[in-house]
């Protein structure tokens, strides 16, 4: 079993404190990858959602069809429809089932049985994985040093409320073992940056495939599927700092390249790969300005990676709009 804080730190954060904070914001600002605990999601109520996951994709091409990818991101994409590398003609081999956001714990878009039926599980599920992101952000808020009178360990969760419209999806994922012959080889999803501003990535023991490229060293890094700790508990869920904290941040938080791409041991073991994943996005109308932190700030000042000084200053929306357009060729 590898061990902790080896790959990626494992954050604790049962007990959200400046220690936490700026071990989040360590791993945030050099690899962008970090493991979290503590986060009060239960093995039960993770598996739950897995089994839902394993129903659904079990089922006929044409039945998940019905509930076939919108522009609003909401749906089924089905085998090679999306391209993540989108210097690759070819999509990826994967399937995925995109939850946007619910309203008064309903559903805004078709649901096919196997989910209708667990709605409110769902809701319950997607709310949870969003107030643990609210979590992330003030921790990361704190670590960042932000005035108070200007928002202070707030600054980015209040610009994360539930009740604005944004691009969070809950998403399923699907990557089925056998392919073309060349299972070692192939990329099951193509190297990309997370849109949102983090994404919280659930994985099963025993199914791994994540890697992170290093912006330290330039190279693939494969991340492990963790033990929970304890029979109650889910196992460590992978955080990682998405383009809009980016963007925020000047460079200084990364939002790294990562792709999916069996290991041997889960080619020999001839498994799927299941995973979930959150993307937290804000507010749809937030412009993704400058965050003013003195931290920032002065690294901005020694010449940090910045993004946003390059071009005009995006909304999370429209920045959200041009990535899925190149992804799945959607006009614009
Ligand atoms: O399934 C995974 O491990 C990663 C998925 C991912 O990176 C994504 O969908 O953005
Ligand atoms: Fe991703």
């Amino acid at each position: 079993m590898p061990t902790m804080d080896t790959v990626l730190p494992l954050v604790d954060i049962s007990n959200p404190s400046a220690e936490a904070g700026q071990k989040l914001y360590e791993a945030a600002s050099t690899l962008g990858f970090v493991f979290i605990e503590g986060s009060g999601f239960t093995s039960d109520e993770v598996n739950k959602m897995f089994g839902l996951s394993a129903e659904f994709f079990s089922q006929p091409y044409d039945d998940k069809q019905k509930y076939a990818i919108s522009e609003a991101n909401r749906g089924y994409s089905c085998m090679n429809r999306e391209v993540l590398d989108t210097t690759e003609k070819r999509g990826d081999p994967k399937e995925a089932f995109n939850f946007g956001q619910f309203k008064d714990d309903k559903a805004v878009q078709p649901l096919p049985q196997t989910f209708s039926t667990f709605e409110q599980d769902i809701a319950d599920f997607s709310k949870k994985c969003h107030s643990t992101c609210h979590k992330l952000l003030d921790l990361l808020a704190g670590a960042l040093q932000i005035d108070p009178d200007q928002g202070g360990a707030k600054w980015f969760s209040s610009r994360h409320d539930m009740r604005h419209v944004s691009g969070s999806i809950l998403r399923l994922l699907y990557y089925p073992a056998v392919r073309n012959g060349d299972e070692e080889n192939e990329i099951r999803a193509g190297a990309h940056t997370d849109y949102g501003s983090m994404t919280l990535l659930f994985q099963r023991e025993g199914e791994e495939g994540l890697e992170v490229l290093s912006p330290v060293t330039n190279e693939w890094i494969a991340i492990p599927a963790l033990q929970a700790k304890d029979s109650k508990s889910c196992p460590p869920i992978v955080v990682n700092i998405a383009d809009q904290l980016s963007f925020w941040s000047a460079g200084v938080l990364k939002s790294a390249l990562h792709r999916v791409k069996f290991p041997q041991k889960q080619v020999s073991s001839g498994a799927d790969r299941y995973s979930m994943a959150y993307f937290c996005h804000p507010a749809d109308t937030c412009p993704l300005e400058p965050v003013p932190s003195p931290l920032i700030q002065s690294l901005e000042a020694e010449g940090a990676n910045a993004e946003a000084k390059n071009g005009q200053v995006l909304t999370a929306g429209e920045h959200l709009a041009r990535r899925l357009a190149a992804a799945y060729s959607w006009k614009q």
